[in-house]
């Protein structure tokens, strides 16, 4: 019998999941109850990190004995710069953290303790240690040593920083923050459902953490932010954009930080990102990157009638803060860490093992020819 295949797994329905609700046919994006404006504009990343673990807003006291605990676990181990320290020059940032939060794994004595307790303790320390890790590789990459956290700071001014070693402004602190929250988690998105897939097989956290960084390194997925900035400055002016447009069109190529797998109108957190980006390219005086964006929304939406995603703004946005390209997937995976490690917690709580079925389309039997005999 020859079984109907989704490809993609387009609009298949894989598990029932209450960490958040995007809604792809009105554009809006709720965690755990709680729409993303609402998060956006009241909220801090801690506070959503203790909402997507716990799956309610935190009292005062709770706020602070969470964010005492992640302070408290910043530091990463020796072990692990030395690792990084010893990977090839040119590894990919995103790599890097890969290798760095498998190292983890190796080092914590209880990587095999996939009691509930454990996957919690698992997901504060990694939420902690990931923003770490994540200054560590670029300071790494331009052959610096990596600086110790400053626990005087929020998660997101001190992940500023470490990332640039000065302190951050309140604003610049702000501005992480909702990058962090905007980015936490999107239900059953390609690295979400790869960590899902990985957790099922009752493996330990950080197996599934590892799988989701490689898959958010795509350019396809996470690493269309990276890809954006690249285009920016290969298009270098306002100008220029009009014939980019119509190139990629004839060469029948892809819009990076355009279209999304779910959403058919706006996505949700753009317009967040795109406002932070306007004001940033006043306070530097450096429009250029900002009026490109504005640009090419208008003429790629116009084009090929998708509107930009998550990644777009986000490029010229984390250029402005002075995060260099190469690092924006990492800055973006220290804040989805925090929805990869809900969806392993949701799914090992009620797990079944994640195997769908393929459909053959390959040779019926045949017989086997001895290589004597093969031409
Ligand atoms: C955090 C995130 O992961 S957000 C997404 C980040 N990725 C990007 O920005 C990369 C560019 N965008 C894309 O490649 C796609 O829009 C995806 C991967 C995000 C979604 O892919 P799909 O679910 O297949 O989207 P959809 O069904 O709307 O695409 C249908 C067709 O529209 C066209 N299309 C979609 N997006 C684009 C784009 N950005 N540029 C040009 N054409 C596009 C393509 O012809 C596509 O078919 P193809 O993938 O076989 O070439
Ligand atoms: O949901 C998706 O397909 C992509 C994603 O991770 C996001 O938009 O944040």
């Amino acid at each position: 019998m020859t079984a109907t295949t989704s490809k993609g797994l387009k609009n298949i329905v894989a598990a029932d999941s209450s960490i958040s609700h995007v809604d792809g046919q009105t554009g809006q994006l709720i965690y755990r109850g709680y729409h993303i404006d609402e998060l956006a504009k009241f909220s801090t990343f801690e506070e959503t990190a203790y909402l997507l673990y716990y799956g309610e807003l935190p009292t005062s006291e709770q706020l602070e004995e969470f964010s005492d605990k992640l302070k408290a676990q910043r530091s990463v181990p020796q072990e692990v710069y030395d690792v990084l320290k010893a990977l090839p020059k040119d590894a990919h940032p995103m790599s890097m953290m890969r290798t760095g939060v498998s190292m983890l794994g190796n080092l914590d004595p209880n990587e095999d303790n996939n009691s509930k307790e454990s996957f919690f303790d698992d997901s504060l320390m990694l939420t902690a240690k990931i923003g770490t890790l994540l200054s560590a590789i670029k300071r790494i990459i331009e052959g610096k040593d990596p600086i110790e956290p400053d626990n005087s700071l929020s998660h997101a001014g001190n992940c500023l920083y470490m990332l640039n070693g000065e302190k951050p402004s309140a604003d610049a602190e702000k501005a992480m923050d909702l990058i962090l929250i905007l980015h936490a988690e999107h239900g059953l998105n390609a690295s979400t459902f790869a960590a899902r897939v990985i957790a099922a097989t009752l493996t330990d956290m950080y197996s599934s953490i590892t799988g989701a960084i490689g898959a958010l390194k795509g350019p396809l997925h996470g690493g269309a932010n990276t890809a954006v900035l690249e285009t920016l400055k290969e298009v270098g002016s306002v100008e220029n954009v009009e014939g980019w447009v119509k190139s990629v069109r004839a060469n029948k190529g892809k819009f990076m930080g355009f279209g999304h797998a779910v959403y058919q109108t706006q996505d949700p957190r753009a317009k967040h990102l795109k406002e932070l980006s306007r004001r940033l390219s006043i306070e530097t005086g450096e429009p250029k990157w900002y009026d490109m964006s504005i640009k090419m929304e208008e003429l790629v939406t116009a084009e090929i009638n998708k509107n930009c995603n998550v990644d777009f703004y986000s490029a010229s946005l984390q250029y402005y803060m002075g995060i260099p390209g190469h690092m924006f997937t990492c800055v973006f995976a220290a804040s989805r860490i925090t929805g990869w490690c809900a969806h392993v917690l949701e799914q090992v709580q009620d797990n079944k093992i994640i195997r769908p079925k393929a459909n053959y389309v390959g040779y019926e039997e045949r017989s086997y020819v001895p290589v004597s005999d093969r031409s």
